[in-house]
């Protein structure tokens, strides 16, 4: 593989956005930053073995969800995305043709936001790939919906259905298994290519007071970062958390896919009682959907409680973590 030409290949021919004054081929990106924006950066890495395997996913898997999830990361700022930035690590098995079917996915799913790729980085390695996604986007000056939003009397909300990710991640591992073909496509499609809900988050931006946070270690690990950050305790019906509804045919414990799963991408926030109705109205014309799972608690305990029947419980702080 030529580096050189690899990078030459991947360069696109005409940008998006006007502002970039300089996008591939300097030693950095240089764009002219608006008046009366915000601008938002996340980065996220995913590792063959670890996020993916490259033996269960296309590289154009690869690609567009390494793009999807950092997406969702300005999504859940309530942010718009507009720049991307893409680092490689390239083990020698792999060739120039499935680099370049990767890029041509994210650059499919760039294209919806009408996102320029301004940059990155190719080295080879003796591990296995690692693709590194940085995300720029841009929101009005004062708009970000910030994890310690989060008030006592609000509501708590999701987007999409919890759980479909983690069942499709266990049926493509073969941890589960089913006859329903049709439905194990649709879950290991929501696993491989979940959708950042940009819209959403562009719906919450435009309310006073919006704590939001994106679900991809597990919905018990999101909503325990937003009373930490918050300060608040936080009460969940268990029976009110959207979930596909072929689900719990899957496995006896398909719960822990609801609660603890991750990789769903949906949004789980809070927002003002007073603001609610207004709210899922405006997600309901847009066809978004938000569910209410819940509301922030007035104690000072700073916790989640899972509510089923009479049971009140502490949902732990469990899902997804590196290092364990
Ligand atoms: N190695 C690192 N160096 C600096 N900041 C980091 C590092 N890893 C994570 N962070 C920061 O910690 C915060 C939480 O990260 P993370 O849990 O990965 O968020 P998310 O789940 O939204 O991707 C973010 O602000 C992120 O930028
Ligand atoms: C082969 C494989 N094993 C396990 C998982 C499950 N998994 C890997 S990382 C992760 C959490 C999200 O990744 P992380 O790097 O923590 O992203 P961030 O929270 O920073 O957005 C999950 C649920 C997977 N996607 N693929
Ligand atoms: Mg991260
Ligand atoms: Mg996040
Ligand atoms: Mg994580």
């Amino acid at each position: 593989m030529d580096e050189f030409e690899l990078i030459k290949k991947i360069t696109p021919s005409s940008l998006s956005h006007r502002e970039v004054e300089i996008g591939i081929g300097d030693d950095a990106a240089v764009y002219e930053s608006k008046a009366g924006y915000e601008e938002i950066v996340c980065v996220d890495t995913m590792v063959d073995g670890v996020h993916f395997l490259s033996s269960h996913s296309s590289p154009g898997d690869i690609g567009y969800k390494a793009l999807a999830v950092n997406i969702s990361d300005i999504a859940a700022m309530g942010g718009y995305p507009k720049f991307y930035l893409v680092s490689l690590a390239i083990p020698s098995g792999w060739n120039e043709s499935a680099i370049e079917t990767m890029y041509e996915e994210m650059n499919k799913l760039a294209k919806l936001y009408k996102m320029d790729l301004i940059g990155g980085d190719t080295v080879s390695t003796n591990g296995p790939l690692v693709i590194t996604v940085t995300v720029i986007g841009e929101i009005e000056k004062g708009k970000v919906c910030l994890r310690s939003h989060a008030q006592p009397g609000d509501v708590v909300f999701v987007t999409g259905e919890l759980g479909s990710s983690s069942a499709g991640l266990a049926l493509l591992l073969e941890k589960i298994s089913t006859k329903d073909e049709g439905l194990a496509q649709y879950l290991i499609e929501r696993h491989k290519r979940p959708k950042p809900q940009i819209e959403a988050g562009l719906i919450c931006s435009h309310y006073e007071r919006v704590a939001l946070n994106d679900i991809s270690d597990g919905l018990a690990n999101e909503l325990n970062e937003i009373a930490v950050a918050s300060r608040v305790s936080i009460d969940i019906y268990q029976n009110m958390i959207p979930k596909h509804a072929e689900l719990h045919k899957l496995h006896t414990e398909w719960e822990k896919f609801v609660l603890f799963g991750g990789e769903d991408f949906e949004l789980v926030g809070t927002i003002s009682s007073q603001d609610w109705e207004r709210f899922a109205q405006e997600c309901a014309d847009h066809q978004v959907s938000v569910t209410q799972i819940g509301q922030v608690s007035q104690e000072s305990d700073i916790k989640v409680f899972l509510l089923s029947g009479q049971n009140r419980v502490p949902l732990e702080k469990k899902g997804y973590q590196h290092f364990k």
